[in-house]
């Protein structure tokens, strides 16, 4: 006799949603947005279908609809052009520059929203890398240094979260202690502790025409083989005094989550990236998969492998579906 039936809990719509175990919400979300120079431009990524390139006053209205669907935290990435960009990355803490003017604005008009950034020397970057290039090679402490002048920028124009996208080592406590000189204490890092090599940012590297112009990542982004080393990465930057700690990418990075969930108290964020997108886009628009119900799954697989927070292109369709 069959006395443990578990499909007893799985009988009706209202007893599945009692045992349901993790629950998304719109809280749980950070939409990353591109911003562009020009005016009156809603230009969309090819390989990202619904995800778009504004120029500052569109983005201005786009971000007024997201915060209407109840979305709170937004991440703005720029997209340069070929013209602006050098060695150094000296565009990135010009204090004139487009970036940094969006972000103020952002934050003028929207003082309630939580507004991340992105720290890193790529787009603005004419090797296409995330730190300086000298003879071929990747330099970590004379990138912290461009970074620095960076995360002050952004401070200044009012940004509440900073986001260090790079892996340089030492990056984090170099920009607290700089932030915290400087007066703001109250500014957080979100870390982006634990980034792959992954061949998941190709549709992200399209939106800013930032691929690297030669070699490859993966002398400062993580081999996907490793797991062991996200705990190190993770202790560092806890250490070094992040606010949060990001895996990135999430989908096939699900294991590393748990792991990182498991081992630090700091809330994980998770970065549900560009290529995971667009592989769900692809397939829905081929009709191969209900992209609303593969996009849904998706998420929720995330929030139970331990992110506290995600970062996504669906957070406005999510936010959308539930309205
Ligand atoms: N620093 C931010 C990213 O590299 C995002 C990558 C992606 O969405 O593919
Ligand atoms: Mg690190």
């Amino acid at each position: 006799m069959l006395i443990n039936r578990p499909r007893r809990n799985r009988k009706s719509a209202a007893i599945r949603d009692l045992v349901q175990e993790t629950n998304l919400s719109v809280n749980d979300f950070i939409f990353p947005m591109f911003v562009m120079e020009g005016s009156g431009i809603k230009s969309e990524i090819k390989s990202m279908p619904n995800i778009y390139r504004f120029s500052l006053d569109t983005l201005i209205e786009e971000i007024k609809e997201v915060t209407d669907l109840g979305i709170k935290s937004i991440c703005l990435f720029p997209n340069y052009p070929e013209s602006k960009k050098d060695k150094y990355a000296t565009e990135s803490h010009n204090p004139n520059t487009l970036y940094i003017k969006a972000l103020s604005e952002i934050k003028n008009k929207f003082p309630d929203l939580a507004l991340m950034t992105d720290i890193a020397m790529d787009p603005y970057s004419s090797d296409g890398h995330d730190g300086l290039v000298e003879n071929g090679q990747i330099l970590n402490d004379e990138t912290l240094d461009i970074l620095g002048k960076m995360a002050l920028a952004q401070a200044r124009a009012g940004a509440d979260i900073l986001g260090p996208s790079d892996m340089m080592d030492g990056r984090i406590g170099y920009i607290r202690e700089l932030l915290d000189d400087e007066g703001f204490t109250n500014v957080s890092i979100m870390s982006y502790s634990v980034k792959y090599a992954s061949a998941f940012y190709g549709p992200f590297r399209d939106a800013l025409d930032s691929a690297p112009k030669f070699g490859d990542k993966k002398t400062y982004q993580m081999n996907p083989a490793n797991v062991r080393e996200a705990l190190i990465e993770g202790q560092l930057d806890a250490a070094e005094g992040a606010d949060f700690l990001m895996v990135k990418p999430a989908f096939s990075y699900l294991d590393v989550i748990k792991t990182m969930a498991d081992n630090f108290d700091l809330p994980i964020a998770a970065y549900n990236v560009s290529g995971e997108y667009a592989m769900i886009k692809a397939a829905a628009q081929n009709g191969w998969l209900d992209g609303d119900k593969a996009m849904l799954e998706m998420l929720l697989s995330i929030k139970r492998a331990g992110a506290k927070i995600i970062l996504s292109y669906f957070a406005k369709e999510y936010a959308q579906l539930k309205a």
